[in-house]
Parts: structure tokens; sequence; C-alpha cells
């Protein structure tokens, strides 16, 4: 199926990156959502793993621990992308599932040294164009921000797996705890879903306010829940929301329209997200 890109108001769009342009480099910082935005949606014709593997057949799980995880996934999916759910009612189930899912996890005697294994084993992928993403990123000292709602100890072990940690990024996520003997016994607090990734979570990073002077922003996410990730950034001037539609593209594509500035359909690259990119930083 081939990529569409969508705008509600394409003038509006222009008008936000000539601005942000405008501001110069200086001023500018990225946030992105890592599953599903960084991370491919799907390969092969199936679903790429998320970082809570949940679709990993890696040996360190019990089989009857992979089958658990995937029934959550089956159960509560559907539910976390339901355009006809109140925020009200998803939080609490979103609560459930990931309470759920990291007790799984923490019942697994995970050692710290096994993730890299886990990720090696794993089909997740970043989406195609990532190595420039990053990369131009990191040559003109643009903070990027990862926010996300999955396993933060797998998702950095993914990117540094595809060298490309920088010092620029940041990552803020839900961390595994382990004991003395570097066994996985439980998850640090607070725990963040989908639908809490805001400011609530960030007390005490005080990553937003070191960042003060970066007012404009490019935000990338792939959920309804994404649209709240700079909500603690101080003083935002601009700011471009990008926004991957990946899954039940028909029944969501209005939602999305409102929310988010430009939406990409069926769209595995971060082509877009690195043109507007190279425009901005092109000197002019
Ligand atoms: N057990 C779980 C719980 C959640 N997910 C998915 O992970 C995504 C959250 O990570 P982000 O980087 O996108 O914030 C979320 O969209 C869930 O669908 C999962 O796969 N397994
Ligand atoms: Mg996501």
């Amino acid at each position: 199926m081939g990529t569409t890109v969508r705008m509600e108001q394409p003038e509006r769009v222009m008008g936000i990156i000539r601005a942000i342009k405008e501001q110069g480099v200086k001023k500018l910082q990225v946030i992105s959502d890592f599953d599903m935005t960084l991370s491919r949606f799907g390969c092969n014709g199936r679903r790429c793993p998320t970082s809570h593997s949940d679709d990993v057949h890696s040996v360190l799980f019990s089989i009857c621990t992979t089958l658990q995880l995937k029934d959550l996934l089956h159960y509560y999916y559907p539910i976390e992308i339901d355009p006809n759910r109140t925020l009200e009612e998803k939080c609490p189930l979103m609560v459930e599932w990931w309470t759920r899912a990291q007790e799984l996890l923490s019942q697994q005697k995970i050692q710290r040294g096994d993730i890299a294994q886990i990720v090696r084993e794993s089909d997740v992928m970043l989406r195609d164009g990532f190595n420039e993403l990053f990369d131009q990123l990191h040559k003109h000292n643009i903070p990027l921000f990862i926010f996300s709602a999955g396993v933060g100890d797998i998702l950095e072990e993914i990117i540094r797996q595809a060298n490309v940690f920088y010092s620029n990024v940041k990552v803020v996520s839900n961390y595994m705890d382990f004991d003395d003997k570097g066994v996985l016994t439980h998850f640090k607090a607070p725990l963040i879903h989908t639908y809490n990734k805001n400011n609530s979570v960030l007390q005490g990073t005080e990553y937003f306010q070191q960042l003060s002077t970066r007012t404009s922003i490019i935000l990338l996410g792939d959920s309804m829940g994404d649209l709240t990730m700079a909500d603690g950034v101080p003083s935002v001037e601009n700011i471009l929301k990008i926004g991957f539609l990946n899954d039940k593209v028909e029944e969501r594509r209005g939602k999305y329209l409102d929310a988010y500035d430009i939406v990409l359909e069926s769209d595995e690259t971060l082509d877009v997200v690195n043109g507007i990119l190279r425009y901005i930083l092109m000197e002019t």
C-alpha cells in the first residue's frame, strides 16, 4: 500500500515550518515517541514487536509467559486505539495492562546482561531513515527527547545496537529495577502508559527546564496520547506535530487530522521528517 501524507491545513503547516527555520537551529528540540514512531509498525506483512517484547520469542522467556503477554496485547491493544472510548475509560485499563505485563516480565528472572541478547533476537526495527534523523540531530546539537511508555532498558539497547545513541539523546521511559545479583525484580515508578505521557511523570527530571531556550518543537508520535509529550516545555513558540497513523486508518483518520499537523499513513520511513529537517537546517 502506498504512503499518504495528509494535512488539514497545509498553509498553516508551511507557516510553522518557516517559523521554525527563521528561529534557527539553536531554538529547536525534537520530542519523539519510540514504539511505532521511531520503530517500525510492520515488517514483511507482520506487526513488528514493541520494546515490551510481547512478540519476542526469547529463549529467556518461558513459552507460558510469551503466550500470556500476547494474550494481554490482544485484549488491551484494541482498547488502547479505540477512537470511541474516552480517556477516562482507557486510563485505568492501560494501568491494568502495564501492571500485568510488568509483573509477568518481572517473574522471568531476566538478568541485566540478557538485555542485549533479547534485543538481538527480536525483530524490532527502526524506521528507514533513522540514521539520517539521529545523525542530523547530533551533528547540529539538537536535543532529541524520547518519551516512551515502552521499556527503557530495551529501547536504549535498540538504539545502542543501531549505533545512534548519541549524547544529544535523552530517554524517559519505564525502567527495570535489578537486585544486587543483576536480576530483574520489578519496574521503577512512575508507571508510564500511553495516556499519561505528560508533565505528571516528568517531575524531578528538570529536562525541559534546562532546555527553556528551545522554544521550537518538532513532536513525533503515533498515538493520541503522544500529543501531550511537550506539555512540560515552559514557553513553546512553534510546534509541529507529526503523527504516524499506522493502524485502523479509516476509523481514526478524522481524529488524527484534527490533532496532528501532518498525518502519515502507511509510512514505514522517516523520509517526511528528514525532508522537513533538511529544509530547516539548509543554509539560506
Ligand atoms: N505490554 C505492552 C504494553 C504496551 N505495548 C505497546 O507499547 C506502546 C508504548 O510505547 P511507546 O514508545 O509508543 O510510548 C503502546 O502503544 C502499546 O501498544 C505493548 O506492546 N505491550
Ligand atoms: Mg508509540
